[in-house]
């Protein structure tokens, strides 16, 4: 057995899964000391290693340290998330406006991660049919250098109350390159033990059993076995 084939140790198994069911969208535990050169690359390499429909790699990382883009962008934001709280009505307005929804300036570094939507040609190898499979990829990289983030004590938030265009020309993308994930990264005072939208008393996990369904949508999930072993994997 070549050494990548080794089955993963006990320990290997409970990082993977601690670093899934640890990871959190940080906005309010920003430290500002800056990311290692060395850290940010093994990131920006988890992401790179992600899936991506015909190895299309259809991503581009924009490392943005610079004070006044964060802050061109924090203006985007604001006038964005002026417009969101109008979504809301009293107390749910008033909940909502209270709730802090970036870390643009709190964090050291911020990361577009983009999606060329015509790399690898005018056809691409499984992205015949369904367009939309570059932008899947490049959500998967997000979630790579997320999880590898969380495993190297790095928290990242995601901003999507964003006007795209002007994000994309304060970031200066071609027509083709689409500001598919805005994030914010630094290190953390702490990571929250729940989403912090459930522990600000937003919303709550929506439980597990409800979402699996059986041969079809709305079917029960018959198998009592799988009905059990899920109920004990409820967590926050
Ligand atoms: C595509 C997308 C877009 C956003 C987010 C996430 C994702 C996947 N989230 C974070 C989101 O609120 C968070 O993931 C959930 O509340 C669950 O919390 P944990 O990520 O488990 O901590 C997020 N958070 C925030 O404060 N401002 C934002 O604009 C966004 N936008």
């Amino acid at each position: 057995m070549t050494d990548h084939n080794r089955p993963f140790s006990d320990d290997e198994r409970a990082g993977l899964y601690r670093a899934i069911y640890e990871r959190r969208d940080v906005r309010s535990q920003f430290r500002p000391d800056p990311i290692p050169a060395d850290v940010l690359a093994r990131l920006l390499s988890a992401a790179h290693h992600a899936p991506s429909v015909g190895f299309m790699q259809p991503w581009d990382f924009i490392v943005i340290d610079s004070t006044e883009v964060r802050q061109t962008v924090l203006d985007i934001f604001e006038e964005e998330n002026r417009k969101a709280a109008d979504n809301y009505s009293g107390e749910r307005n008033t909940q909502y406006k209270s709730l802090k929804l970036q870390g643009i300036l709190d964090s050291p570094i911020n990361l577009c991660i983009t999606c060329d939507r015509s790399r690898g040609g005018t056809h691409v190898l499984g992205r015949n049919s369904i367009v939309e499979t570059d932008l899947f990829s490049t959500c998967l990289a997000v979630q790579n250098l997320w999880l590898a983030a969380r495993a190297e004590g790095i928290g990242v938030g995601w901003v999507s109350i964003l006007n795209q265009q002007k994000l994309a020309k304060t970031l200066g993308l071609p027509e083709q390159v689409y500001p598919l994930a805005y994030l914010c990264l630094g290190y953390v005072s702490e990571f929250l033990d729940q989403p912090e939208l459930q522990a600000r008393g937003w919303r709550t996990r929506l439980p597990i059993e409800k979402l699996v369904h059986g041969n079809g949508w709305g079917q029960p999930q018959a198998n009592p076995e799988l009905k059990a072993a899920l109920k004990k994997q409820e967590r926050n």
